[in-house]
Formats: C-alpha cells, sequence, structure tokens
C-alpha cells in the first residue's frame, strides 16, 4: 500500500510546553487510521498541523509525495471534518454541501448541472436523500454529522481529517455512526484520520491505530497488535482494560508493593519501563487462601464494589497496597458472583496470560 501522508521529525511548541515532540508519521492510502490519545496528549494540534492551520517549528509533512511546508489549509486538498460540524445554520442540507464545491480554491465548481449532480451523489451516499431542502437546524444530531462529512467528501479530498466526529453524539447514535463511517470510506476509498479519546472507538474503527502519548507516536499497529500487545505500559493504561503493577525484576519474579509474581512463561515485550499487566477479563476470583496452580499468579484482595453493564459485570477489588484490581467476567461466561463487601478473595490468572514490560 502506498502512503498518503507523511510526517517526519514534527515539533510544535507552545510556550514551554512540547504539544508534538518529533512526529514521524506514514499513513497508508485507502485505509481507516484512528488516532487515540489522552486529553492534552497532542491529538489536535497533529491534525491542525496536517490540515495546514498550525505551522510545526520543525519538521515536514508531504502529501501524496509532494511537501506541503508552503501550502497553505485552504489548498492541501485535505479535508476537515469538526467536532460540532460547523455548518451554516441558515443554509439547507443540499446548499450547505454545495457550499464547499462552489467556494473551493481548486478548482471551483460553477455550472450549476454538475453542482446539482455532485451534491445529490453524496447525499445519497451519506443517506440524507428526502432531507434535500430542509435547514439543517431541523435535523438531527446523526443527520448533521453526515451533512458535515458531504460537504467535505464533495471536494474529493485524498485525505479526510475527522476531530472526534462522533463526540456530540449520544452513545446509540455514535455506535450506529462506527459502522457507517467506516463503511462510506470504504466505498470512496480515502483515506480517513478519525481523532478519539475513547479506546473502544479506535479499537472498533481503525485499521490502524496510532497511539499519542505526551506528542510522541507510543505505538502504530492493528487493533489486534495494540490490543494484545501494547508497545509501552502508558498504552496499557489508555487501553482501559488492563490492570498495570509497578515493581522490578528480581531474579524469576516481578516484585512490587502489590506482591510477588513469578514471570516464567509471562509475555516479555519491551516498553522502555518495567511493569506488569494483567487484562482485566484475564482474573478469575476465588476464596481466599485458594492454592495456586503452578502456571498460575495471583494476589489477595478486599471486593469493594461491582458495576454491571448488561453483557459483563466489573468488580473492584483492594489491594492492601491500596491498588484497586478490576475484574471482568463476561455473563455469557457464568452468572454474577454475589461477593461480600470487605470479604478477601484471591485474584487469579494464568502466567501466560500476563504481559511483563521490561
Ligand atoms: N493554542 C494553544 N496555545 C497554548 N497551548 C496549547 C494550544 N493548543 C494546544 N495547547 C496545549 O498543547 C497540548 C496538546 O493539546 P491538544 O489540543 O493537541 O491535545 P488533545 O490530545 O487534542 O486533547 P483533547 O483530547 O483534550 O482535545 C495541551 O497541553 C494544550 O493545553
Amino acid at each position: 500500500m502506498a502512503d498518503v501522508l507523511r510526517l517526519s521529525g514534527i515539533r510544535k511548541s507552545y510556550g514551554d510546553l512540547q504539544a508534538l515532540d518529533g512526529i514521524d508519521l506514514a499513513i497508508p492510502d485507502n485505509a481507516y487510521v484512528s488516532l487515540l490519545g489522552p486529553s492534552g496528549s497532542g491529538k489536535t494540534t497533529l491534525l491542525r498541523v496536517i490540515a495546514g492551520f498550525e505551522s510545526p517549528d520543525q519538521g515536514s509533512v508531504t502529501l501524496g509525495g509532494s511537501p506541503l511546508d508552503n501550502v497553505p489549509a485552504h489548498r492541501r486538498g485535505i479535508g476537515f471534518v469538526f467536532q460540532n460540524f460547523a455548518l451554516f445554520p441558515h443554509l439547507s442540507v443540499a446548499r450547505n454541501i454545495a457550499y464547499g464545491l462552489e467556494n473551493r480554491e481548486i478548482a471551483a465548481l460553477t455550472d450549476r448541472a454538475a453542482i446539482r449532480r455532485k451534491v445529490a451523489e453524496m447525499i445519497e451516499l451519506v443517506g440524507l436523500a428526502g432531507l434535500e431542502d430542509r435547514g439543517v437546524a431541523q435535523i438531527s444530531g446523526g443527520q448533521r454529522q453526515r451533512v458535515a462529512l458531504a460537504r467535505t467528501l464533495v471536494t474529493e479530498p485524498r485525505l479526510v481529517l475527522l476531530d472526534e466526529p462522533l463526540g456530540a453524539l449520544d452513545a446509540n447514535l455514535r455506535s450506529r455512526m462506527r459502522a457507517e463511517l467506516r463503511s462510506i470510506r470504504e466505498r470512496l476509498g480515502v483515506t480517513f484520520l478519525h481523532v478519539t479519546g475513547s479506546e473502544s472507538e479506535a479499537l472498533a474503527m481503525g485499521d490502524i491505530v496510532l497511539v499519542l502519548d505526551r506528542g510522541r507516536i507510543a505505538q502504530s499497529a492493528n487493533a489486534d497488535t495494540i490490543y494484545n500487545r501494547p508497545a509501552a505500559p502508558s498504552v496499557a493504561r489508555f487501553l482501559n482494560c488492563y490492570n498495570l503493577f509497578e515493581g522490578t525484576l528480581s531474579g524469576e519474579a516481578f516484585v512490587g508493593p502489590a506482591g510477588s509474581f513469578p514471570i516464567e512463561g509471562s509475555t516479555r515485550l519491551a516498553g522502555g519501563k518495567t511493569a506488569y499487566a494483567v487484562r482485566y477479563d484475564r482474573i478469575q476470583v476465588r476464596p481466599a487462601s485458594s492454592a495456586l496452580a503452578s502456571d498460575e499468579a495471583g494476589v489477595e484482595a478486599a471486593f469493594v464494589a461491582s458495576e454491571y453493564s448488561g453483557a459483563a459485570v466489573n468488580s473492584f477489588f483492594a489491594l492492601d497496597s491500596g491498588q484497586v484490581v478490576e475484574v471482568e467476567t463476561h455473563l455469557s461466561h457464568r452468572p454474577p458472583a454475589d461477593y461480600a463487601p470487605q470479604e478477601r478473595y484471591g485474584l487469579v490468572w494464568k502466567r501466560d496470560l500476563a504481559l511483563l514490560f521490561a
């Protein structure tokens, strides 16, 4: 797959704050790419540098092999979908979409019939047929989202940047729009770079997931690799599905405030920092003082509370060190257990399901 976008050595600071700290990145053509990172990690700044709304202090951006360094935002051929949609409230659905075509810097269209035809095609593609003449104040949030997308896509950009595009939608609509966005992108064959703070959205949508941590790319991989082999403890933390333990290696064990875990059989990953990680759904809860099998590791902890979320229950246990360990039990596997508050339990996992960053 050829790369549509390349970034090399991008740095951007605001005063003393290094918002982007040396970004090297290649984004393939015809792909859905998610950009995940916690608040303040530099996601919006990165999009703004790519779009040309901000100039980097150092580094270069190329699109389709051509440098963009001196190309202003409106001549880059890059589309941008804003979180708040940024539609013209006094214009109809069709007029909002046509606006992009009539006013684009490169090859603006003036032929009314051609504009009408392209707008109609786009309305069909994003599923807005029948709403052409409605004012954008008279349609739902999900429909406004589609107008924003259509207005960008109608200009045939090579790359579309989407800044938290589902953030303003309610939970139901958000999950429906995930599938819609993926299918619209596939039909057009254009590359989408979708910024999100939601790990489930990033993993569900991206053919490639980029994880940004304090202005640097911490990992770039497919969803399965990110989920099962996070490149660093910080990536595991953002994924919100791993218990992370701090400590050091001591012979054949990982030792920290939580206890001592034999490391034989655990998956060893390079991660810059020593840490031990166990996914929430890899932990079994047993009576306290149960014997461990030779391929298991575990800790004892006091039950705090459970949270029911439909298909699963998440239970929280406090270790003697104060750290809270989360256990996720899928209800298709077993009925919800009734743990007693403050009671001690054994939390046990197979060693070969644990990750050791060292
Ligand atoms: N115009 C600006 N002036 C000063 N600091 C800025 C400016 N824009 C961003 N920053 C700072 O740069 C850092 C990165 O901000 P950015 O908006 O890119 O993060 P983000 O990952 O998009 O966060 P969020 O998910 O909260 O939107 C933050 O610490 C932010 O406060």
